[in-house]
């Protein structure tokens, strides 16, 4: 994790960071501070394979997501409770997370 105190994204890192995030399926939010998307595999196993690798690198970067699974797919949040909305550990970790589904899906 990075040094310090997470800050909310201002506009400008928004409009840097985010075109990215949104080209591959990520979506803000309506009335909260935060990004997701939903992720489908070809079944269970792959699913929670992806789910234990992102959950060893979540807890390595002492940052979570909120994520809900049924079967194939699993649908994740991404905010950063510290700051109360959307900070560059968001942005850090879906990358990752798009790592890790691009070699599973
Ligand atoms: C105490 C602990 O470091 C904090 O609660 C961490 C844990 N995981 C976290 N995950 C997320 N998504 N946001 C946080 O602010 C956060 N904070």
């Amino acid at each position: 994790m990075e040094a310090g105190k997470a800050h909310r994204l201002s506009g400008e890192e928004r409009d840097q960071l985010l075109p990215n995030l949104r080209a591959v399926g990520w979506n803000e939010l309506d009335g909260r501070d935060a990004i997701c998307k939903e992720f489908h595999f070809k079944d269970f196993n792959r699913a929670f394979g992806f789910m234990t690798r992102v959950a060893l690198q979540a807890e390595k970067l002492d940052h979570h997501p909120e994520w809900f699974n049924v079967y194939n797919k699993v649908h994740i949040t991404l905010s950063t409770h510290e700051c109360g909305g959307l900070s560059e550990r968001d942005i850090n970790l879906a990358s990752f997370i798009e790592q890790v589904a691009a070699t599973l899906s």
